[in-house]
């Protein structure tokens, strides 16, 4: 079954007060419990895409679906809704609430989905990304690397049926990287999540079930 659609997708940008477009009639499904893994140069449209279907932006022409439901017709307040029922986004800046301490920010979406016990997954998810000594802390005393590891501990805790996910591994080293996004992939596989992640890191294309890139506003799929 379809989790995420596009349709006829079109997307514009200004440039030198011109309207210039980004996409042009993108057509996109993401099957449930389905890896994509999304490549495409600096400035491609990537984080664009995942913004559009989130539903925190809308499409200048086209229609998403997220569970047949159209977003491009929802509200704001219906699209953060939805957003916050079945979607965990890890943001390529992390988007951490700064007044948060780490375990609250990974708690924030379990409480908000009325979610049992969210104070010890939390705990143990951060422990797992080696952040268990952490979690007293405040963002601003975090490195790039120690946020992103809350950041996607953030997405997993209230178990979405979507994870879209930018640059997840952008701020780690290499090893870290590894093991954190081995955590990551384990969850989704246990929970049969459908992902949709966004890199440039290409050693990530191992773990996806199709890997699509994104080229002068079009969307082709690697074989
Ligand atoms: N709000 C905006 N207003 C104008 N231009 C924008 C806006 N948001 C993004 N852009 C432009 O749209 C293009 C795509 O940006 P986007 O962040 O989606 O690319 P990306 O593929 O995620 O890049 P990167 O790999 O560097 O993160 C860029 O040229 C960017 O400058």
């Amino acid at each position: 079954m379809a989790v995420i659609e596009l349709k006829q997708v079109s997307h514009y940008i200004p440039v030198s007060n011109q309207s210039t477009p980004l996409f042009t009639n993108i057509n996109l499904t993401v099957q449930a419990g389905e890896i994509m893994i999304l490549l495409g140069q600096s400035g491609s449209g990537k984080t664009t895409l995942l913004n559009l279907i989130a539903g925190l932006e809308l499409p200048h022409q086209g229609e998403i679906y997220l569970h047949q439901q159209p977003m491009h017709h929802q509200s704001a307040t219906t699209r953060a809704t939805i957003r916050r029922q079945h979607i965990g986004f890890v943001y390529q800046q992390y988007n951490l609430l700064p007044s948060l301490t780490v375990l609250e920010n990974v708690m924030l979406p379990g409480l908000l989905n009325k979610q049992r016990q969210v104070a010890e997954r939390a705990r143990d998810l951060l422990q797992t990304v080696d952040m268990g000594q952490l979690l007293n802390r405040f963002p601003h005393q975090l490195s790039g690397g120690e946020q992103q590891r809350v950041a996607i501990c953030r997405s997993l805790i209230h178990q979405p049926s979507v994870l879209l996910a930018d640059e997840p591994t952008g701020s780690l080293d290499n090893t870290t990287a590894a093991r954190v996004i081995e955590l990551f992939f384990s969850q989704v596989n246990a929970n049969r999540q459908t992902v949709l992640l966004a890199t440039h890191n290409e050693q990530l294309c191992q773990w996806a079930n199709r890997v699509a890139v994104i080229h002068y506003g079009q969307l082709s799929f690697k074989s």
